[in-house]
């Protein structure tokens, strides 16, 4: 297969904002940014899998959103030259579903599932046998009369994706046999995504502007992609078509996207932490419903990020607002708050 050169996707990026996201993903483990301890182990675990020539070991992809599970899913079916199956846990509600999915993979297929945490109950427990034996047992029938009959599957790799890793059950997480963790990106690393993107789609940016667009990405590619996209339609409405650092940051201002990054929800999520419950400690949901969303999106979304910002703690109380919490939003914390947010981060 023949890979697209920049060229050829810089004309594909002009089709519309949804193909975008598609253009800019990294095909090649090599084109790939950033996480470079999952990068290498997987790089093994290929390698030593095409000179045995057997599918690679299940690999399980964890990590908040946006980081690229999904594209990390992509190279590794394009690194082995085999086809891609997509679907997600969420679909997958009913075993028949999932079986009808795995009867039909060729050898050295590789399927993906991404939020692999949310699929159901009996789809689950078929995934073991096909996982470990390449087999499922399709029921036939209900009640006593119901028969078992097995049914041989073509050997394949799954790569499952997910948010928390903490919500798979044993089982599940056992029979994977590389777990690679996902880590939010450095500023440096975020900035040569931004370059990359830009090049590919054709916007001007100068150094000090993709490093300010890096800095406010908080952590996540996907972020740094989209704030880009934004900036390039300021550069081009409001300036003159190049993005500087003083065009990014008046863009980013025209966004709500403060000089950490944090959009509206993180502030929303920080401010009623400190402003309706005082620093906490709050439960999740509570919490959730005081900013009109949903606990997972708060959960998955928003706390990665502020957690790794210092500026909020999981503690088995609840969450807790640091000092540099109050302080990011211009209010004098009060005495007993919590230095070192990292000591007590709890799932
Ligand atoms: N390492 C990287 N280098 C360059 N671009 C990247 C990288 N990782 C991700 N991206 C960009 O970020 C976008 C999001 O990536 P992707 O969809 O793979 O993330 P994800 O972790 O699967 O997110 P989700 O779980 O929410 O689907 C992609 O469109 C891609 O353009």
């Amino acid at each position: 297969m023949t890979e697209p050169d920049d060229e050829t996707l810089s004309a594909l990026a002009h089709t519309g904002e949804q193909d975008v996201e598609v253009t800019l993903r990294p095909k090649k483990l090599g084109e790939f940014i950033g996480q470079p301890r999952v990068r290498e182990q997987l790089e093994l675990v290929l390698e030593s899998a095409r000179r045995r020539g057997v599918p690679p070991d299940h690999v399980l992809l964890s990590g908040p959103p946006g980081l690229g599970k999904t594209s990390m899913a992509m190279i590794i079916a394009a690194e082995l030259g085999s086809a891609l199956r997509i679907t997600s846990g969420p679909a997958l509600e009913r075993a028949g579903d999932l079986a009808a999915m795995l009867s039909n993979l060729a050898p050295g297929d590789v399927l993906f599932i991404d939020e692999i945490h949310r699929i159901a109950r009996p789809a689950e427990e078929m995934l073991y046998l096909a996982m470990e034996d390449f087999r499922v047992d399709v029921v036939v029938g209900k009640g006593p009369g119901a028969t078992s009959i097995p049914l041989e599957i073509a050997p394949f790799t799954l790569v499952g994706a997910t948010t928390r890793s903490g919500a798979l059950t044993g089982p599940l997480r056992d029979r994977f046999g590389f777990t690679g963790q996902m880590e939010f990106y450095s500023d440096d690393e975020l900035d040569q995504v931004v370059r990359r993107a830009a090049r590919i789609l054709d916007i001007e940016i100068d150094p000090l502007g993709s490093a300010e667009i890096a800095r406010r990405s908080r952590g996540t590619p996907r972020i740094a992609n989209r704030l880009l996209r934004r900036v390039r339609d300021y550069a081009e409405v409001r300036a003159d078509g190049v993005a500087t650092k003083q065009v990014v940051r008046a863009a980013l201002e025209v966004y709500d996207v403060d000089e950490l990054g944090l959009d509206r929800l993180d502030r929303a999520v920080l401010g009623a932490l400190v402003k309706s419950f005082g620093g906490g400690p709050v439960g999740v949901s509570t919490l959730a419903v005081a900013v009109g969303e949903e606990p997972t999106t708060v959960e998955e979304v928003c706390e990665p990020y502020l957690v790794r910002a210092g500026m909020l703690a999981r503690t088995p109380r609840g969450r807790v607002a640091t000092a540099a919490a109050w302080e990011h939003l211009g209010l004098q914390p009060p005495e007993r708050v919590l230095p070192d947010p990292g000591l007590f981060d709890q799932p």
